[in-house]
C-alpha cells in the first residue's frame, strides 16, 4: 500500500483527494492536514507521497517544508514560476533522502492534458493563436495555471517553428486583450456554474481550429492524481517533474 498524506485536505480538491485515496485499492490515507496544521507531523515513517492542493501564496513554502521532511510530493496547486521551481530544485539538492521527487501538474484531467499537448502540435501551423480559460468564480488566481502552461507551450512551439509574433493591430486596450504570456494572449472568464474549461484558438486566412477541454466535475482530476502518486512512489522520478504528460505515452 502507498501511504498518502494530503495537505489542503479540507479544500475543494483536497477533500476529493482524501476520498480518492481512501477508495483506491493500492493507497491508504496517512494524514489529512489543512491550514494551521504542523507539517512536521509528516515523515518518511508515516508517508510515502504527499499530495498538496492549497493556494498559490503558500504552496512553495509547504513544498520546501515537505522536502525538508524527506518525503516525495505531488503538487496540484497553481502559481509556479521558473524562480519557484529553482527554489524547489535547490531544496531537493539538499534533501535528507537520496532521489526525492517533487511532481507538479498544472492540470490532472486527461482532457486538459491532451488539449495542452494538441495545442503544441497545432501551434506551428497557424498564424494566430489565443487561449481562453473559463472557471468557477471561487478561483483565486487568473489566468489558470493550465492556460499559462498552454500559452507557454504554444509560444515555444511557434518559436521552434520560426514563427514571428501573432498579428494584432490593436491600438487601444483597456485590458480586454487579456494577459500576454510569452506573446500569446490569455483571457480568463469567471462564471457561476462553470468548473474548469479551456480553449486554444488557432487561425489562418479562412480557417480556424478550436481545441477545447471541459472538466465538469472535480472527480475528473482524480485518476491523474492517483497516477502521479503511483509513479512518484516508484522512486523513478528524482528531482522536479512538471506535467502529467511525462507519465503518458504521448
Ligand atoms: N492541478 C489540477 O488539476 C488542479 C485542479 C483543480 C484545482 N487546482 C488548483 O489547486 C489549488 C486548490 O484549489 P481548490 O479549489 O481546492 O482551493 P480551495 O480554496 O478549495 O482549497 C485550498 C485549501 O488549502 C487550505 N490551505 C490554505 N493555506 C494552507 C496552508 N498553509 N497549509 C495547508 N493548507 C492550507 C485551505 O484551508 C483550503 O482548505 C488551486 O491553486 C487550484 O488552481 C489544480
Ligand atoms: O479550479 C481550479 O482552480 C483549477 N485550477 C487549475 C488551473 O488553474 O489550471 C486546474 C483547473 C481547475
Amino acid at each position: 500500500m502507498i501511504k498518502v498524506s494530503v495537505v489542503g485536505a479540507k479544500g475543494r480538491m483536497g477533500s476529493h483527494v482524501v476520498d480518492a485515496v481512501n477508495n483506491a485499492a493500492d493507497t491508504e490515507l496517512a494524514l489529512a492536514l489543512d491550514a494551521g496544521d504542523d507539517l512536521t507531523q509528516i515523515t518518511p515513517g508515516n508517508t510515502d507521497v504527499v499530495v498538496e492542493f492549497t493556494v498559490p501564496s503558500v504552496s512553495l513554502d509547504n513544498v520546501l517544508a515537505l522536502v525538508a521532511q524527506g518525503v516525495d510530493v505531488v503538487v496540484g496547486t497553481t502559481g509556479w514560476t521558473d524562480e519557484k521551481l529553482d527554489q524547489v530544485r535547490a531544496a531537493l539538492a539538499a534533501a535528507p533522502r537520496e532521489g526525492q521527487s517533487v511532481f507538479i501538474a498544472p492540470n490532472f484531467a486527461i482532457s486538459a492534458v491532451l488539449a495542452d499537448y494538441f495545442a503544441k502540435v497545432a501551434a506551428p501551423y497557424f498564424e494566430s493563436a489565443e487561449v481562453i480559460e473559463l472557471h468557477h468564480p471561487n478561483k483565486v488566481d487568473a489566468p489558470s495555471g493550465t492556460a499559462f502552461h498552454t500559452a507557454q507551450g504554444i509560444a515555444a512551439a511557434r518559436k521552434a517553428a520560426g514563427l514571428g509574433p501573432v498579428p494584432d493591430a490593436t491600438e487601444t486596450d483597456g485590458g480586454s486583450r487579456g494577459q500576454v504570456v510569452d506573446g500569446i494572449h490569455v483571457h480568463a472568464v469567471r462564471l457561476r456554474g462553470l468548473n474548469a474549461h479551456e480553449e486554444a484558438l488557432f487561425g489562418n486566412d479562412g480557417e480556424q481550429l478550436t481545441i477545447r477541454a471541459d472538466s465538469f466535475d472535480r472527480i475528473s482530476f482524480m485518476p491523474g492524481v492517483l497516477l502521479a502518486v503511483r509513479k512518484v512512489s516508484t522512486g523513478a522520478y528524482p528531482g522536479v517533474t512538471v506535467g502529467l504528460d511525462n507519465f503518458l505515452d504521448l
